[in-house]
């Protein structure tokens, strides 16, 4: 589902991210510095060591954290020269998120919760859009049924289906198979592959693990705030062998 526009404007990049939180003796600089790109139509796995900062960049890329310096793009737009308003709008509908363990609203219908982001916009869902999402999620047949009965890997992906539905610029899934055992883990690199192969999507994705890595596009090696390597059409055996270059476990 390409279109010009995206292509032209690509999907999301941060130029001299540099995030510190607290002040003084407690400081910690999660971020010193990250320059980083994450093209349109691709998907990119940030991989790193437990508090590397794989969290922090997400968040401060999608606009959920302000960075202490630099800049992030998603689209052509800067978001720190916005204001409040129009970041709030562009975080809605330009920014999908997954997180693990996604919370969706138990009692509603896995429908109700894939076009969530859309009535609280106060907007319709395009209908052709919407049934691409569901169909190419495999969730077709599950959008009657109330989501506390999903199985995990369901809930991840109504999750996925509803950081979709917008039609976001972006979307940043942080460990979004962090909580489901192998098989239903791999089953949802599957369908992030696919919202990217199947719908044309931007997907960046957080993980530790160099197997969920290497289903990316391209892989951004993150150790103690900084880029440490970047590495295309990644493979696990030389995923694994630049964590343990890096000096350490993922
Ligand atoms: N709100 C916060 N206040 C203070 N320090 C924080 C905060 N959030 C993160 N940090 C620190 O920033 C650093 C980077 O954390 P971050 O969560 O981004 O790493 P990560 O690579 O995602 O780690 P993990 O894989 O364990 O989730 C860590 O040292 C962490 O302790």
């Amino acid at each position: 589902m390409p279109d010009d526009r995206r292509a032209g404007e690509g999907g999301a990049r941060t130029v001299g991210l540099t995030k510190v939180y607290g002040t003084g003796d407690t400081a910690v600089r999660a971020l010193n510095g990250v320059t980083v790109e994450f093209p349109a139509e691709r998907f990119t796995a940030v991989v790193g060591p437990s508090g590397a900062g794989k969290t922090t960049l997400l968040h401060c890329a999608a606009g959920l954290d302000t960075p202490t310096s630099g800049k992030v793009y998603v689209g052509g737009t800067e978001l720190g020269a916005l204001p409040d308003r129009a970041l709030t709008r562009l975080r809605r509908e330009r920014v999908g998120l997954v997180f693990r363990s996604d919370n969706l609203v138990p009692a509603m219908t896995v429908a109700d919760n894939i076009t969530l982001p859309l009535t609280l916009a106060g907007r319709r869902p395009d209908r052709v859009w919407h049934d691409l999402v569901v169909r190419v999620l495999g969730l077709g047949n599950r959008l009657r049924h109330r989501s506390e009965r999903l199985s995990g890997g369901q809930a991840q992906r109504v999750a996925l289906a509803r950081a979709l539905v917008t039609r976001p610029r972006i979307v940043f899934a942080d460990e979004p198979a962090g909580d489901l055992d192998s098989r239903t883990g791999a089953e949802m690199l599957t369908f992030l592959r696919r919202a990217v192969d199947d719908l044309g999507q931007t997907v960046a994705m957080a993980t530790h693990d160099p197997v969920a890595a290497a289903r990316a596009d391209t892989v951004v090696f993150l150790a103690d705030g900084r880029v440490a390597d970047v590495m295309h059409r990644p493979t696990v055996a030389d995923v694994l062998d630049r964590v343990h270059d890096l000096g350490g476990r993922p």
